[in-house]
């Protein structure tokens, strides 16, 4: 029995996200809540036969207790795309009906900028007394997806694109987006210049912007979105159920392995709170954080340039929540 609760769930990311959900026959309960449109979505998503009992709620009538009451995973697309300040508001205010009705949930943080809003969230369940780094997630499967295209792209053979494993660290914005091409399963072809390496980066970490401009500025990926997240939810949900040995990156508080934690602050060089890493996933969340591994010297500097801005984006989510204590 899973309970999956969708928080956003009539937005552009959050419909398709639910869809996906909807679709996993080990998710035996589906609550959608979201300031609109929660009760048509769950309507047409009921009518699929597939486990899941949907329902729809809205604010009125303590909708996101009712939501949240029995919830094994918390998925928050909620927010509007390039909008931190309205961002952050909302996510406290979510995570804070988290805290307060589902604990013990696995929270998974889509809502951007995500090297703040994951702050955030911590800090919101450190108030009220309930923090587990061990179980808060910032979702960064879609650097991790798009790495795996990009590759695949350029080996010629889009076929190759779903085995094309890219490790992606650091963070989920711009610079803070590392990927590890040189631990790529499928090498770049033999040869691959530097200077191909360095526009193949660029556009990992700038992908968003593809997408904004494609969609002349009306919105951010959401498809993509929605496919990565639910990525990297049945990853969690396959944990909760008792599959081991499930590794995936994502953005988390590097408190939630204290050991493997210090060890990739040694290798990043820095004291960072927070760094999406490769995390090994169990039952109760976390199980360890692993080490980067080999990188080559060009990703060394890529980390060093990510540090000071993760720094900067982690700062603004904590004192985000110092500051609305006042
Ligand atoms: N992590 C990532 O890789 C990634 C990728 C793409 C987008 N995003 C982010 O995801 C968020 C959502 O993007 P979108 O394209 O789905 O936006 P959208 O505007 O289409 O949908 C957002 C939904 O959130 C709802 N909402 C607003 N305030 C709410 C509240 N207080 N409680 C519940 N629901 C609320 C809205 O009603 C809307 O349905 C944005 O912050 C965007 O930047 C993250
Ligand atoms: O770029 C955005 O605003 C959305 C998202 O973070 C993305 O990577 O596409």
């Amino acid at each position: 029995m899973v309970k999956a609760v969708v928080l956003g769930a009539a937005g552009g990311i959050g419909q398709p996200l639910s869809l996906l959900l909807k679709a996993n026959p080990n998710v035996t309960e589906l609550s959608l809540y979201d300031i609109v449109n929660t009760p048509g979505v769950a309507a047409d998503l009921s009518h699929i036969a597939t486990p899941a009992k949907v329902v729809g709620y809205l604010p009125p009538d303590d909708g996101l207790k009712k939501a949240l009451t029995g919830a094994d995973i918390v998925v928050i697309p909620a927010g509007v795309p390039r909008k931190p300040g309205i961002n952050a508001g909302i996510v406290r205010d979510l995570a804070t009906g988290i805290a307060t009705t589902a604990p013990k949930a696995f929270v998974l943080v889509i809502s951007n900028p995500v090297n703040s809003t994951v702050p955030i969230v911590a800090e919101v369940f450190k108030q009220h007394g309930v923090f587990n780094p061990k179980k808060i997630f910032g979702v960064t499967t879609l650097d991790v997806v798009r790495a795996s295209t990009f590759v695949a792209e350029i080996l010629g053979d889009l076929g190759k694109a779903p085995s094309v494993v890219v490790p992606v660290v650091g963070g989920h914005s711009g610079v803070t987006i590392v990927p590890l091409l040189s631990q790529s399963s499928h090498p770049l072809p033999s040869g691959f210049a530097q200077d191909a390496l360095e526009q193949l980066t660029n556009r990992i970490q700038f992908g968003g912007d593809e997408v904004v401009k494609a969609k002349d500025g009306a919105g951010s990926a959401t498809l993509s979105m929605a496919y990565a997240g639910v990525e990297f939810a049945n990853k969690i949900i396959r944990a909760v159920k008792g599959e081991k040995g499930l590794v995936a990156p994502t953005f988390v508080n590097l408190a939630a392995d204290a050991a493997g934690g210090e060890a990739l602050k040694k290798e990043i060089g820095s004291d960072l709170e927070y760094f999406s890493a490769p995390v090994e996933l169990g039952a109760e969340g976390v199980v360890a954080i692993k080490s980067l591994g080999k990188i080559s010297e060009y990703e060394t500097k890529l980390i060093k340039a990510a540090v000071p801005e993760l720094q900067t984006n982690i700062e603004k989510g904590v004192s985000f929540i110092g500051a609305s204590k006042l």
